[in-house]
């Protein structure tokens, strides 16, 4: 874009120009900083310096400045053109990650304005995967600030190679450069413990515009380049054209019976046709066919390129497969070691099933182990059992299947991941892989003669979970003991499971935390589950809080073998029955996170029985349970 009004698309001089824009490298600049550090002044600067802003968009800008204007009557407030949400300029703080572009006659560049503010770690991330260099602010006058540390650390979590601390706001100290020495010193001696192989200061002001697209005349001590001429003469130090072919299936594109090809991006080096391929997971090879596009068939094809692949031979490709060449050959596997960014407001918790996003693939994954957490400003690893929003840290991931990939630090598209909340599908967190770990492979199902249908048969019934959740006090545990005497009476083999009983034993190493909840809840359904292989109708009573884990409890057993049962009865119900006095304990804060009171229960949404402990017998629940069964021919 240049000022003026754009010239109509159909000029062939724009064509032209256009062409020969496209022509030209192609870099991603991050910005990142604390509020106030100047972001959205620099961007503005940027683009109103190497002339991508239209005349009307100078104009409004012009007014504004006027009406809004924090920087006086001489210059313009670029913070109000980049800032452009209403929300933004009440609160003062920039909300998301915005992209804008522009190009100089050398090259192209798209910038990320991501917020500084602390809770918005995750579109820094976002935008940090796919960035070629950063673009770091700290304000003269306050120097680096734990904000900036915690970038930093981001910034090298997420492989990026390239860094530039801008001291801003040089004006206001006026351009004394004892105070940028110091900051660079801080800056570099911070980055000294990083994985930042590149990392360049610069002084400048984006108010004014000095050292930002011209030499700083305020500054004959700093000899090197404007903020832009660095940004224009940048190498990067990776080409993903140089690492191995890498092709993450999108889908497979079958518009006939006589075609078959498989579709996606390049995401790593370059393939020809006659290439011996591989298919991972599943290892099987054959070679490149075709490399068909929208504009015909190629030859060859390179990292950036969206193609679709032909094989010669009809082998089995879906979506979230790898292709790679087949002497290069990516990882598998269904545990890796993995850096996690957390971004939700509900800590991550070990053991927890969530969705797993990697590359094109998609699978159910668990945080096995959290190693521990990062102090983002020490780089020191603490102890942690949670990770809350913001944190980061190293764990142990175990994936529902064995899946392709790289580590993150040879291939940013192959070893980046996000992990998804299966319930809200929000977005949860994002990590990097940082390598396989081999220990599951070499641990393999031991097929048995006698089998659950086998030890159901020989007790003449069907395994069974009946699962009853709800509140302390709210009658679990009276009703699955009457309905297991039922069942008893009517000749079944059945086993209870009682909370209050199961952490006497296996789980009394647990407590009542979020994370002690769920690790409890996976254990005493890993045990259901094996109760139904010994062929029994087993009843487990747990408070089971959580929607996740119930979930995850129903996942586990085979399809029609898992019925909730939501043993309810109001808070105030329970509160006044307390047969144990542990809500009175709770309300005297001597238990402070008791379930109702300091911690939630989430009631299930679609259980497959609903009692009301507060309006039945439970005689009469228990006849209810029976009846439930029997209409679902399972005893
Ligand atoms: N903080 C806190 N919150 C809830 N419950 C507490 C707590 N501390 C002790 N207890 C007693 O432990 C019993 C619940 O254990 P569960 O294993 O069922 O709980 S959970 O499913 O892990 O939430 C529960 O038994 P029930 O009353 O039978 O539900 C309580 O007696
Ligand atoms: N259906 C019901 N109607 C009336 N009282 C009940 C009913 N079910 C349970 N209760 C009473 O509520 C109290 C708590 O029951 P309990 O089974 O121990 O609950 P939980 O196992 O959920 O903590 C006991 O005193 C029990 O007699």
């Amino acid at each position: 874009m240049r000022a003026g009004s754009p010239p109509s698309p159909s000029s062939p001089s724009l064509a032209a120009r256009l062409a020969q824009r496209e022509q030209r490298p192609l870099l991603r600049v991050l910005t990142c900083g604390s509020v106030d550090d100047g972001k959205s002044t620099l961007i503005g600067r940027l683009l109103h310096d190497a002339q991508a802003l239209y005349d009307d968009q100078l104009a409004a800008l012009r007014t504004d400045s006027a009406r809004h204007g924090t920087t006086g009557p001489d210059h313009l407030d670029f913070a109000l053109l980049v800032d452009g949400l209403a929300a933004e300029r009440e609160q003062g703080i920039t909300i998301d990650v915005a992209y804008r572009y522009f190009s100089t006659p050398r090259r192209r560049f798209i910038l990320a304005d991501t917020p500084g503010h602390p809770q918005y770690t995750r579109n820094m991330a976002t935008a940090a995967s796919t960035a070629d260099v950063a673009v770091l602010l700290v304000d003269a006058r306050l120097g680096l600030l734990a904000q900036t540390h915690r970038h930093a650390v981001l910034l090298s979590l997420m492989g990026l190679r390239h860094a530039v601390v801008a001291v801003n706001k040089m004006d206001l100290v006026g351009w004394d450069e004892a105070v940028f020495r110091r900051i660079a010193d801080d800056a570099r001696a911070f980055a000294a413990r990083l994985d930042l192989p590149d990392l360049t200061c610069l002084p400048l002001s984006a108010l004014t515009g000095a050292n930002v697209t011209r030499p700083a005349d305020e500054a004959p001590w700093h000899a090197g380049p404007s903020l832009l001429d660095h940004l224009e003469t940048l190498a990067p130090l990776t080409d993903p054209v140089l690492g191995p072919f890498r092709f993450p299936v999108q889908g497979v594109s079958r518009p006939d019976a006589g075609f078959r090809g498989q579709t996606g991006l390049i995401v790593g080096g370059m393939v020809s046709v006659g290439d011996p391929l591989a298919v991972w997971p599943s290892g099987q090879t054959s070679r490149l066919a075709r490399i068909v596009t929208a504009d015909g068939d190629l030859e060859s094809a390179r990292a950036g390129q969206s193609v679709t692949l032909v094989l010669q031979d009809p082998v089995d490709v879906a979506r979230g497969d790898v292709l790679t060449l087949a002497r290069a050959p990516c990882p598998v596997s269904d545990q890796v070691s993995a850096h996690v960014v957390w971004m939700d407001p509900a800590p991550l918790l070990p053991g927890r099933p969530y969705l797993a996003r990697i590359g094109t693939a998609e699978t159910g994954a668990k945080v096995t182990a959290l190693k521990h957490r990062l102090d983002v400003s020490t780089l020191t690893p603490l102890a942690a059992r949670t990770l809350d929003m913001n944190e980061v840290g190293v764990c142990t991931l175990s994936f529902d299947r064995a899946v392709a990939f790289d580590p993150y630090r040879e291939n940013r598209d192959m070893g980046g991941f996000i992990l998804i909340d299966r319930l809200s599908n929000a977005t949860v967190g994002c990590g990097m892989i940082d390598f396989p770990l081999r220990r599951a492979a070499n641990i393999h199902w031991q097929p048995t003669r006698i089998d659950r249908t086998a030890r159901a048969a020989a007790k003449g019934q069907k395994p069974a979970v009946l699962w009853f959740t709800g509140l302390s006090g709210s009658g679990k545990s009276t009703l699955a003991d009457r309905v297991e005497q039922r069942l008893h009476g009517l000749g079944h083999h059945t086993m209870l499971l009682d909370g209050d009983n199961v952490r006497h034993g296996l789980n009394r190493d647990l407590g009542f935390t979020d994370a002690d909840r769920v690790e409890n809840i996976r254990r005493v359904a890993e045990v259901a589950r094996l109760m139904t292989e010994a062929g029994l109708i087993t009843l487990v009573s747990f408070i089971s809080p959580f929607r996740a884990e119930r979930q995850m409890a129903r996942d586990l057993m085979d399809e029609g073998l898992f019925v909730e049962i939501f043993v309810d009865a109001p808070l105030a119900v329970c509160e006044a029955r307390d047969p144990k006095g542990l809500y009175a304990k709770a309300r005297a804060g001597l238990i402070p996170n008791f379930t109702g009171l300091g911690s939630p229960y989430e009631p299930p949404e679609a259980p497959d029985l609903r009692v009301a402990t507060d309006q039945q017998d439970p005689d009469v629940l228990a006849d209810e349970v029976i009846a439930l069964l029997r209409a679902r021919a399972m005893i």
